[in-house]
């Protein structure tokens, strides 16, 4: 047993399809603290969200293992929520009944889901928006439906996928502080793929940068902000540019998207 909550070692993922061989992953080690707010950037197709995949159990790697609170991950796990750049709601349920779905799939007492939904729905601001229907819904708030869904079970696990990707750049600011807050207070790991080298500064305890590929860890960097981080603030702090030139230098300008 070890004290991570999640332990990628010296990972390898190959993928074989008639056309082409592709070596996604290579020599990839990557030890995530229970709490920590990890965020993964790199170029486009450089395997994050292979990395992501990996740590679900949703792909098994071709060599190396994976752990999720040091037990080997073989399949898919129930114990992890994801949130993808698509909310994927479905368009006949309200918000409350698409984050309801996480407990009917678990089969989870309706007492204890409902109480749980009402809790998440006062988290994530969406309260009067209970019974609104996707299309009723704007961008950012179809996300916090997507993102109450994910934390439904209390995973002590959370993996998000470019998450803020389709929204507009005011909204994403607002869905930062917002996901920083909800963080802060659920105490969940965090593993965060984004391609925006000022999202994953703001938000995470460290950065992971990932090289082209075949990808690897080109580096990790400790962000040394307060933990208290005032959006405005944090971004003319002079370790927030330093954090941000850093990763800029090390993946190369053109690799990363502002
Ligand atoms: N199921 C698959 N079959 C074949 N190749 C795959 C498969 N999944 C991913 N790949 C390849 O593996 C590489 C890494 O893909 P991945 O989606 O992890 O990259 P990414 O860094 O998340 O990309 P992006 O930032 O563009 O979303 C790519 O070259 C991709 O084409």
């Amino acid at each position: 047993m070890t004290g991570y909550a999640v332990e990628i070692e010296d990972v390898a993922v190959r993928f074989r399809t008639k056309k082409r061989d592709v070596t996604a992953l290579r020599d990839v080690t990557m030890r995530v603290d229970p709490g920590e707010f990890v965020a993964i950037v790199g170029p486009s197709g450089c395997g994050k969200s292979t990395l992501l995949k990996l740590s679900s159990g949703l792909l098994a790697p071709s060599s190396g293992s994976v752990r999720l609170h040091g037990e080997s991950v073989s399949g898919p796990r129930k114990d992890i929520g994801y949130v993808f750049q698509k909310a994927a709601l479905l368009e006949w349920r309200s918000a409350r009944k698409n984050i309801l779905l996480q407990a009917e799939m678990r089969g989870m007492p309706a007492r204890e889901a409902k109480a749980r939904v009402d809790e998440l729905i006062e988290m994530t601001g969406l309260t009067g928006f209970e019974d609104a229907y996707p299309h009723e819904l704007s961008g950012g708030m179809q996300q916090r439906v997507a993102l109450c869904r994910a934390l439904l079970h209390r995973p002590p696990v959370l993996l998000m996928d470019e998450p803020f990707g389709a929204l507009d750049a005011l909204t994403r600011e607002q869905m930062n502080v917002e996901l920083r807050r909800i963080w802060q207070e659920t105490k969940t790991t965090v593993l965060l793929v984004t391609h925006s080298i000022a999202e994953a500064v703001y938000l995470a305890d460290r950065v992971v940068m990932i090289t082209a590929r075949p990808g690897t860890v080109a580096g990790v960097i400790e962000v040394n902000l307060p933990k208290e981080r005032d959006y405005g603030k944090t971004m003319s702090e002079p370790e927030f540019a330093k954090a941000t030139r850093h990763i800029r230098d090390h993946l190369g300008a053109a690799a990363v998207a502002e």
